[in-house]
């Protein structure tokens, strides 16, 4: 049975996001992800994980100015020193906060740019290169044009060649499963064919991002689909509760406590 990972960005938001790790233990979850924990200082972040029993399956590297509508700065060649600040901070974080999983999002430039698809590669490399002294995992995700117009990677299977391309040992596939079925559909065939370097998972529903089982999916079937696959990873719950979370948990009543 897979083991899933509460998204802390997204779910338990009614509540301060250092109030979330208590909430996601109590709801039965054995791990959590968020996207960006820089307003708090690691040690915070490693006494809430502690305190609350929780693995940390995932964060992200700092995005850039997100306000300004940064979306990472990987595939910016002008942003190159920021760039690697930006991964030694977050490699700092993952030491302090015991994370094994790094996303470095690409940034916002056409997929045809060469400049930028050039400057994605050298960031890959570099990211690659730090992370791996820590011991860490860097994961790429293409994301929908629609939630992230612009977005430099937004096709799962030049994902796959890039990642065949740079042939690094710990540079894997972000796979999630609401961007897949938005840009390409074939779910289970993507999850069979990309196993081989998937790195983690996430899921919502489709079209709407809300809870497993509720849009157009079958999230059962692919739950089942993961596990023949032999997936022993995290599935991140990267989804928008449509009421309160803990209300909208009826779909992990299966699951919860199991790591
Ligand atoms: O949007 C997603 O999907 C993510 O996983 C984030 O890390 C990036 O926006
Ligand atoms: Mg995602």
């Amino acid at each position: 049975m897979p083991r899933f990972a509460a998204n802390l960005t997204l779910m338990f938001g009614e509540r301060p996001f250092l109030d979330r790790f208590a909430a996601a233990a109590e709801a039965g979850f054995g791990a959590v992800e968020f996207l960006f924990p820089y307003e708090h200082p690691p040690e915070t972040i490693a006494d809430r994980l502690r305190e609350n029993q929780l693995t940390l399956a995932l964060f992200n590297a700092p995005p850039g100015d997100w306000a300004a509508g940064d979306r990472g700065l990987a595939c910016l060649p002008a942003r190159s020193v920021e760039f690697r600040s930006s991964v030694e901070h977050a490699v700092t974080y993952a030491r302090a906060i015991g994370a094994t999983k790094l996303h470095v999002m690409a940034g916002i430039a056409p997929p045809d740019d060469r400049a930028a698809s050039n400057a994605y590669r050298e960031s890959l490399r570099f990211a690659c290169d730090r992370a791996g002294d820590a011991d860490l995992d860097v994961l790429i995700e293409p994301l929908n044009g629609r939630d992230m117009p612009g977005y430099h990677l937004a096709d799962f299977n030049r994902a796959a060649d890039l990642i065949a391309e740079l042939a690094l040992p710990n540079l894997k596939l972000q796979f999630d499963v609401y961007h897949r079925q938005i840009m390409h559909g074939d779910v289970l065939t993507g999850l069979q064919t990309l196993a081989p370097i998937i790195g983690h998972v996430q899921i919502a529903s489709v079209p709407r991002r809300g809870e497993p089982n509720t849009g157009e999916l079958n999230d059962t079937a692919i739950f089942d689909a993961l596990d023949r696959l032999g997936y022993s990873g995290f599935v991140g719950c990267e989804y928008r509760p449509v009421g309160s979370t803990e209300e909208g948990l009826g779909w992990f009543a299966l699951y919860r406590n199991r790591g």
